[in-house]
């Protein structure tokens, strides 16, 4: 990639090192431009061996132009052509379709950013574990859907993951490497999203746009809904289940709406440790590329007197009854999990698109855990292939479902 100014007082890169080699899931995102923001202020310390994304064939050319990818897939193969064309004259190399994002994940990589949303990113993201790389985790959807056996191949090919999600990265970096069995609770903040402070009546006739209005983070728009709808902690306690192989008993959710406490650790002992920053997903990302090392990053800075206060509440489960599905997904196990996560990218969809009102999302989402539990679905996924299975009958399950109710005219836009 280009090179610049600034890496001199930078810790990695500077020191004479081989820059490390980065392969970029996600490249157009939310996340992947955050990413590419800090890969562009550190030339000197990346360089970039893939990039992925799906279909916006233009935002990804601009991306491999601007970072200097060896290689750039898109999964669309309708996108390959104009891909091609656009990255005309240059010496970086293009395919399209499932197996080229694969590619990507398994190119010559010292860290894979895997930053695809939803389960989408689940082969692409196994594929890289099941080389042993050192994998720096976005997409929390991977294990909710197929947590189990991704930890599983992880340990077996002794596969780093790195956690970007904030919750998760603040947690990792509170634990300081300390033994779990020393953890008395292991707690996440939510802000509590744009909802936080409405009734009932208001939540149910919430629309895209309102839905859409995180007041503190900006990101694309599968977690800004499920950040609305609480799903998003509960795919969250889920991650951290396995990431930090707790139990759902010692697993916790405060809603912080400052967003600055983004985790805890309370140890035996009666310590408790936290991991804060302003809320600038830069901060987790940035831990992550260079890890075990650090990065400067442009985030804004904490300023406790700015703040003045800091506030923590309980969640309502009766306002936000997505969140109490996703944690009896959690201590129930098998399945159910992978169900939870298939039907609400199913509904979070059909909100987006104006085909079911905002509470209809947590709805669509019960009642495909209830047709998992009655028709044995809900069997435990043994591998990522038996995951993605079950990922696919719910998602079928629950488009049927809308259309049907659909044809008939049963569906409430609130
Ligand atoms: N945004 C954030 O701040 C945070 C996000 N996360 C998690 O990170 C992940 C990414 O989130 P975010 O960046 O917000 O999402 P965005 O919707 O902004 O970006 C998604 C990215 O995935 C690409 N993509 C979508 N489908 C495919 C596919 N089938 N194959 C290859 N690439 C695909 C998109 O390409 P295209 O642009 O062409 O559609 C885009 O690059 C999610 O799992 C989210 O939960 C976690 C914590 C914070
Ligand atoms: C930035 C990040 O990590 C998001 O996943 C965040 O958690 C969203 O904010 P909520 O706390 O509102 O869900
Ligand atoms: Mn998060």
């Amino acid at each position: 990639m280009a090179t610049g100014t600034g890496s001199d007082q930078l810790g990695t890169g500077s020191r004479g090192r081989p820059p490390k080699r980065i392969a970029l899931l996600g490249a157009t995102g939310s996340i992947g431009r955050s990413t590419v923001d800090l890969l562009l202020r550190n030339p000197e310390a990346y360089s970039v061996a893939a990039i992925a994304g799906g279909r916006d064939h233009a935002a990804l050319a601009r991306t491999a132009l601007a970072v200097k990818a060896e290689f750039v897939a898109i999964r669309d193969e309708d996108g390959y052509a104009a891909l091609k064309e656009a990255l005309s004259g240059t010496n970086i190399q293009v395919a399209a379709g499932r197996e080229a994002v694969i590619e990507a994940a398994t190119r010559e990589a010292d860290l894979v950013v895997s930053a695809i949303v939803g389960a989408a990113g689940v082969e692409p993201t196994h594929a890289a574990l099941e080389l042993g790389r050192v994998v720096a985790l976005a997409n929390k959807e991977c294990l909710v859907c197929a947590g189990g056996p991704f930890m599983r191949t992880a340990q077996q090919k002794k596969a780093r993951l790195l956690p970007i999600d904030s919750e998760h990265n603040a947690i990792f970096q509170a634990l300081g490497g300390e033994d779990v069995s020393r953890i008395e609770k292991m707690t996440i903040t939510a802000s509590g999203g744009p909802f936080r402070t409405w009734t009932r009546e208001a939540i149910e006739a919430a629309t895209v746009e309102q839905a859409l209005n995180h007041p503190n983070w900006a990101m694309g728009p599968k977690n800004t809904i499920d950040s609305a709808s609480l799903m998003n902690k509960g795919l969250e306690l889920i991650e951290a289940h396995h990431i930090f192989a707790v139990p759902a008993e010692k697993l916790d959710v405060v809603v912080h709406p400052q967003s600055i406490v983004h985790g805890l650790v309370s140890f035996t002992d009666g310590s408790v440790t936290a991991g804060l920053a302003r809320p600038d997903m830069r901060v987790p990302i940035a831990h992550c590329l260079a890890y075990p090392e650090r990065i400067e990053t442009p985030a804004p800075r904490l300023d406790l007197v700015a703040l003045g206060a800091l506030t923590f509440e309980k969640p309502d489960l009766d306002r936000f009854p997505a969140l109490g599905l996703a944690l009896d997904a959690l201590r129930e196990g098998g399945a159910l999990p992978t169900v939870l996560n298939a039907a609400n990218e199913i509904a979070v969809e059909a909100f987006l698109s104006g085909r079911i009102g905002f509470s209809g999302i947590a709805r669509e989402v019960e009642k495909a855990l209830e047709a998992a539990l009655k028709d044995g679905t809900a069997r435990e996924p043994a591998t990522v292939e038996d995951a993605l299975d079950i990922d696919h009958i719910v998602r079928e399950r629950s488009r049927g479902a809308l259309a049907m109710n659909q044809a008939s005219g049963m569906l409430t836009l609130q």
